[in-house]
């Protein structure tokens, strides 16, 4: 494939950060003048501190980081290209132990264009939108039992200085791909979501997320719009369905994306557009309030939409403590239903992300060659189905 990098210059996650940098891509970095040092941006070579601004709790062991440049140093050119075109990661150290780790910064809305809209805003309080600034990143970080880096990122309250490097590219995903099968396991939602802001400024897209999660709490809230579809569990339980109103009486959130008068204020059935607005049910219902990731995911559901009513990105959710697991048979039908009169336009692609017991039973095992992460062979469920030319490609 050409258009994927045959080799992944990720260096293992616990090598020490004196051994050198993994960035990719060896784009020019280019420092603003508003930045005093070369270290005032995000780059490759150096480590650039960031200010832990808030901490927002998704379950009782993930939450979202969101960091600002200490001396907001601009973002260098790679960083928005990245949100048109790639996946990538930033690095963030352990300073005691001298380690690094990789994280998956998440979309805003508009970051393609320098906007700075954290999707989670829409339906919410308001308050993201008027605090957030555009080279603000977003980290879902999930604490590892017994990890280093991210029991340590955990317990740092909020202004606490992180220090960040990258940006590293992960794939990239060329204008001729627009259909996706994105299968993530836990924090591989992060990724997914980045593909997501990808593809949603792109014609003609169709994304399938399938999210697995150990726990309801990682994705509580979430139902699949398959199950949605049957009117199995509302989203929004008898009685309660959200009027889209918000605090102020007003639908607030379509300000974020209309203007008076805009066409496309009609682009999207005032129906799809109430769906995607915050639930608050209590608990007695039944139904889960929804958490920031589901909110953020249906948020990015409605973005894709307003780009382009011909676009479409889908999510279903599997939990193992519900018995819900992603089966063989899940992907082979969404495999049939994309293939379907598509033949020829464009490269259809599978991505599979998250942790690597994860990847390894759909994809088969990436392989450390030379000190190098590698895609290795096809292998595991996706490797014994009849993928009639979609890639595959291991995150
Ligand atoms: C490109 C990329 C993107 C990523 N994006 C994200 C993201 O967006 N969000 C996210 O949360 N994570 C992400 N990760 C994972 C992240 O980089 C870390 O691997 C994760 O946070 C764990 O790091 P840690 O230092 O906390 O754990 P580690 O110290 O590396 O430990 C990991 C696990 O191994 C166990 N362990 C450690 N040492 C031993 C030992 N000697 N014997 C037995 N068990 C041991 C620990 O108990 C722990 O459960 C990403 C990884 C990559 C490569």
């Amino acid at each position: 494939m050409s258009w994927f990098p045959s080799m992944l210059l990720r260096p293992h996650p616990g090598a020490l950060i004196v051994l050198g940098s993994s960035a990719l891509g060896g784009a020019a970095y280019r420092y603003g003048s508003s930045a005093s040092s070369p270290d005032a941006s995000l780059n490759p070579h150096s480590f650039t501190a960031y200010t832990l601004i808030r901490k927002e709790k998704v379950s009782s062991t993930s939450a979202i980081f969101t960091l600002r440049n200490r001396e907001r140093g601009p973002d260098p050119d790679e960083v928005r290209d990245g949100w048109r075109r790639r996946v990538w990661s930033v690095q963030v150290k352990q300073p005691e132990l001298q380690i690094a780790r990789a994280y998956t910064p998440l979309p805003s809305l508009g970051m393609e264009t320098g906007g700075s809209i954290p999707a989670s805003s829409i339906g919410g309080e308001g308050e993201d939108a008027e605090d957030a600034a555009p080279e603000d990143l977003r980290l879902l970080i999930r604490k590892e039992n017994g990890g280093e880096v991210s029991t340590y990122l955990h317990t740092l309250p909020e202004q606490s200085t992180i220090h960040l490097r990258g940006p590293n590219t992960e794939c990239e995903l060329p204008t001729e791909v627009k259909t996706v099968i994105f299968l993530a396991g836990g924090t591989g939602i992060a990724p997914a979501m980045q593909v997501a802001g990808v593809l949603a400024q792109r014609k003609g897209s169709r994304m399938r997320i399938l999210w697995a999660n150990r726990r309801r709490e990682e994705c509580a809230g979430g139902v699949g719009d398959e199950e949605r579809d049957r009117g199995g569990r509302g989203v929004f339980g008898p009685g309660l369905r959200d009027n889209g109103k918000g605090n102020g009486g007003e639908r607030w959130w379509k300000r974020l994306f209309w203007s008076e008068g805009d066409s496309r204020r009609d682009a999207v059935p005032e129906s799809d557009i109430q769906i995607h607005t915050q639930t608050r049910i209590h608990a007695d219902t039944g139904v889960h309030p929804k958490n920031v990731i589901v909110r953020e995911l249906e948020a990015l559901q409605h973005h894709t939409k307003l780009h382009s009513p011909t676009n479409s990105l889908s999510i279903s959710y599997f939990v193992d403590e519900e018995n819900q697991l992603i089966k063989p048979g899940d992907v082979a039908r969404r495999l049939d239903i994309e293939s379907r009169g598509t033949e020829g336009k464009g490269d259809k692609v599978i991505l599979v992300s998250g942790p690597d017991g994860f990847i390894e039973y759909w994809a088969g095992k990436k392989l450390w060659v030379g000190g190098r992460e590698v895609q290795g062979p096809l292998g595991g469920v996706l490797g014994q189905m009849d993928l009639r030319g979609w890639r595959v490609f291991k995150l």
